[in-house]
Order: structure tokens, then sequence, then C-alpha cells
């Protein structure tokens, strides 16, 4: 692998113990508290409460746990605690309480369960950072087991992240989860907005500030529109932008706290990219994750019970593979082609300047399809203001997107210095992150081995970069052409610019001979592009201010 070496890298600090005795002491309690609930609670009726039918059940308290506890007899990494979780709610259904089941087929509604839990049986080096990250956070989230068909990846993931939420930095923790949900809501992730919600409750934040932006300090509220430039069109944040923010008479932001946004502003978009691309699921004990309904039979697919499949892959053969088969050779052949041109043939710089031009525009182009709606599981629109303001509004304008030189501003360079001196470690972690998934491989393609792969995925992260308007100018832009086609391009406009609007169907439409971890290596070369190509326009723009 050309990863770097993962163990120098170290694990990250402050994660809280490993040791599962003390976690199982707090399942004990809680299992206590849930058991005197329960009782508490008398005969158990036996047709159900009105309230049922609407899928939840009259004492949301004991709900909470009960869900909270299907939640950890499902994902928590420490073996004994899932079993004390799944005795547990076993005692309690005993009693005649009604207990939730999961909604949905594991962490993704792409990806089979079975592909995903495999690989977190498997590895030991994976099942440790799931317990780092069940340790941190009380929970093993469906975006860490997704991920964790990288390991590497997955460990730069957390720590970056734990790092911007929980360690010591400039804004104080229930703004950056407040943050978190600005971030996620303008791309109307409930899924990340449901994540950050409790934690924001949990660390002391106010709920009337769930209300809307408008309900919260005007320090915050300032970000809005920062918030809604980042997302949609970063090329038009300047340093007047900037100068707002730290000149206000009120409630103004150090130079510091600004970055600290601004980092978790982008990280934000670009996870709900990633949430959106993989069809991350509700977490089991989110909203939208559990039921307390029995199950129905109308609710299965006829072909579920025809043939016992649990996942949905198998409505695959409907569309027939006959016309992909080669595909992946095809692909292979033309990067060899490429690789031999390369050597031969040298375009003049306004030629290589024109091919930029030329797909910066066609990829403006590129139509996101809207067939299916999505339908978001809370109202979270209240969290931002003008919803309008998304991709769309422009692209279908044909909006002209500057060019921004990579040899004048490059995250090397520039950003990472400036970040790390306004907020030193966090530098260096996304630059480790960003490496990281630059340069993650596993030297294949589909079922071929030791393919180097480097002239594709370098195609799929200029790409995206080009979206954006950032030009290499030792890149030949007339690559990308010749290794993305249409559907993939669909794709990754989709995930990239309006994430809501990824349907399982594109995913099952690009690279359909690949494997699931590979279409998730994808997803992580996309939404780290993405970041940076965010961050380096905010960087930019404050380094204009700053000087
Ligand atoms: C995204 C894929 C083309 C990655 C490829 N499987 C590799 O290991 O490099």
């Amino acid at each position: 692998m050309e990863v770097q070496d993962q163990e120098s890298l170290g694990r990250w600090d402050g994660l809280g113990s490993r040791d599962a005795s003390s976690r199982t002491e707090a399942m004990e309690n809680i299992c206590q508290e849930v058991l005197r609930k329960a009782e508490a609670i008398g005969p158990i009726p036996t047709s159900p409460p009105s309230s049922l039918a609407s899928g939840s059940p009259p004492n949301s308290d004991l709900n909470d746990i009960l869900a909270h506890l299907l939640m950890l007899s499902r994902r928590c990494p420490f073996e004994d605690v899932k079993k004390s979780c799944i005795r547990l709610l076993q005692t309690v259904q005993d009693l005649g309480v009604r207990i939730p089941r999961p909604l949905g087929n594991g962490p993704s509604r792409f990806i089979p369960e079975k592909e995903i839990l495999q690989v977190s049986k498997v590895d030991t080096r994976t099942q440790s950072i799931f317990e780092d990250a069940f340790a941190a956070l009380g929970r093993l989230d469906n975006i860490s087991l997704v991920m964790g068909f990288h390991p590497q990846y997955l460990e730069s993931f957390l720590r970056t992240q734990h790092y911007l939420l929980q360690m010591d930095g400039p804004l104080p923790l229930h703004y950056r989860h407040y943050i978190g949900i600005m971030a996620a809501a303008r791309h109307q992730c409930s899924y990340l907005v449901n994540l950050h919600v409790n934690d924001f409750l949990q660390v002391g934040g106010d709920l009337k500030w769930l209300n809307g932006l408008d309900e919260a300090p005007q320090k915050l509220q300032q970000l809005g529109e920062l918030n809604k430039i980042l997302a949609h069109r970063p090329w038009l944040l300047t340093k007047e932008h900037i100068e707002r923010f730290l000149k206000a008479e009120e409630h103004s932001w150090s130079l510091a706290e600004l970055i600290h946004a601004v980092v978790l502003l982008t990280h934000y978009h670009s996870l709900a990219s990633f949430t959106f691309g993989c069809g991350i699921m509700p977490e089991i004990h989110c909203d939208g994750g559990h039921t307390f309904r029995p199950p129905s039979l109308s609710q299965y697919c006829v072909c579920d019970i025809a043939n016992g499949n649990s996942h949905a892959t198998h409505h695959d053969n409907l569309f027939g593979n006959q016309e992909v088969n080669g595909e992946v050779e095809v692909l292979m052949e033309r990067m060899k082609q490429l690789q031999e041109c390369r050597d031969d043939e040298e375009a003049s710089q306004e030629e290589m300047a024109t091919r930029f031009e030329r797909e910066k525009t066609e990829s403006m182009l590129v139509v996101t399809a809207e067939e299916e709606e999505c339908v978001p599981s809370r109202d979270i629109s209240r969290h931002f203001e003008d919803p309008s303001y998304g991709y769309k509004d422009f692209s279908r304008r044909g909006e002209h997107v500057p060019t921004f030189r990579v040899q004048d501003y490059s995250w090397e360079d520039h950003g990472f210095s400036l970040v790390n001196r306004l907020y030193p470690d966090v530098g260096q972690m996304l630059d480790e992150k960003f490496q990281m998934a630059y340069n993650l491989t596993y030297n294949t393609m589909a079922t071929h081995k030791d393919v180097d792969t480097s002239m594709l995925r370098r195609a799929i992260w200029n790409y995206i970069h080009c979206m954006f308007g950032i030009r290499y100018d030792d890149y030949d832009y007339g690559e990308i052409n010749q290794l993305l086609d249409r559907s993939f391009k669909i794709y990754i406009k989709t995930m990239v610019c309006s994430p809501e609007k990824t349907t399982k169907r594109m995913y099952e439409s690009f690279w359909r001979q690949f494997q699931h971890s590979e279409k998730v290596h994808v997803n992580l070369l996309l939404m780290e592009a993405r970041m940076q190509a965010e961050l380096l326009y905010a960087l930019r723009a404050i380094t204009r201010y700053m000087t």
C-alpha cells in the first residue's frame, strides 16, 4: 500500500479507556434502570394503545433507553457489553414490554449488510479502531462502519473529527455541534443533523437554539451566510466576508475561532456528501432507525419472501449486466494507452488551458437527476434560512466559475501553513487525511490485481477540483473524459454538489463491476477533494484579508 506508515501516526489521544469493564458497569446501571422502569409500567396491554399504531409507544424515556440498548446490542464492539444488552432486552421483553426492532438492513441502503460486517469481524486492526471510536462517543456510527472498509483512512478521519469536536480548541463544545448541524442542514442531511442534535444537547446546548438559526446567538447567526456560500459557491468568498467576522463591533470572531468554524463547516458539508453517496441509514437509536411496531408481511418485498434474501441487491439482476462485462478491462486499456501517449506527446500550455476550461464548462452542464425526491425525516429546514439557495440555482443559469490556479494558492504551500499557525494540530491532521485519501490504493481494479491506479484516482480528484474551478497547470484535463464515463460523472456531480439527490440507482449504475469497497473508496476521494476545495477558497480569502 502506498499509504504512510500507520504505526508512526500513533493512536489518537484522549479517547478514554478501552477497558471494557467500566463500560460494562455503566451498561449494568442502565440495565437496572430499564428494569425498574419496565416493572413500573405494570400489566402490559394485550392490544396496543392507539399511540402504538403510529409506531411510538407512550413512555418515551423508556423507549429511548430501549432503542439505545437495541443499538448497543447490534453495534457495540465490546462483546461482553453487547451480550448483556441482548440479555437485558430479552428480560424486558419477557416482562411483556414491547421492544423495538431495527428498521432497514445494516448501515447502508446501498451495500449489503453482510459485506460491511464481514470486514469488521475479520480485521483486528479495524476492530480496535472501532473500540476506540466507541469509547470516545458511546456509539459506533454507520459512517464509521462503512468507512471500516478502509481502516487506515478511518483512523485518520476519526482522529481529526475527535479533535475538532472534543479536544481543546477555540470554540465551545456546543458551538461545534451546532455548526455541524448548520452545515449538515444545508444539504438536508437529517442523518447528521440527528446525530449532532443529540450531541449538542448532551454537552449542555440550549434546546431553544434548535428552533432555528434566529434563536441562536448572534455570533452563530453570522455564520449562516458563510455556510451557504461555502457549501454551494465557495468561489464567491472574498476578504470582505472575512472582515465582517473579525471586525464586527459586537460578537466578533477571533481568527482561530473562525478557522475552527470553517474547518467544521467544510468537514460536515463533505461528510453529508459521503452520507448520501454511500446511502448511510439512520442510526438504530435515532429517528427512523427503529420501530416498535411488529413486523408486517406487507412491508416485505415479495422477492425477499420468495428467496429468503435479506438485502436488496437482488434487484441488480433486473438491470441485466450483459453490457457491463468488460467495462473494467476497457478502462484499464485506456489507462495503458494514456500512459503511453503521455510519454510521446506534449500539448502546449494554451491547449492544456483550453482543455481545462472545456472540462470545467462541461462539468457545469452535467445534470443531476431529480426523479426521486428525498424526504427528510425531521424538519431541518428551520436550521437555515433561504433553503432555495442551492447548487441548482446557478448551475442552471450556467454561471461562470472563475479559474483558481493551484500554483497561486495550494493546500500544501499556503492553506496548510495558515491552519497550522492558527489551529496547530488540525493543520497536520487534515494534511494527513488528505494525503491518506489521495494516496490510498490496494493496486486492484475489481478482480484485477497489481494495477497502478494512480492515473484514475488522480482523474477523480482533479475532476472534483475542476468543478470548483481549481486548476493544476501540469495536468492534462483531456484524460478525464477518457477515464470517467457519463454515469460516473453524474454520480460525482450529484454527490458533490447536491448530495441529497443521490439515489441508489445512481450508485448502482456507475462502475458496475467494481466492489462496494471500491465505491466507498471513490466516496472518500470525492469527500476529501470537496473538503479541500472549499477550504482552499476560505483560506485564500482569509489570507487576502490578512495581507
Ligand atoms: C477507487 C479504486 C479505483 C481504487 C482501486 N481499487 C485501488 O486500489 O487503487
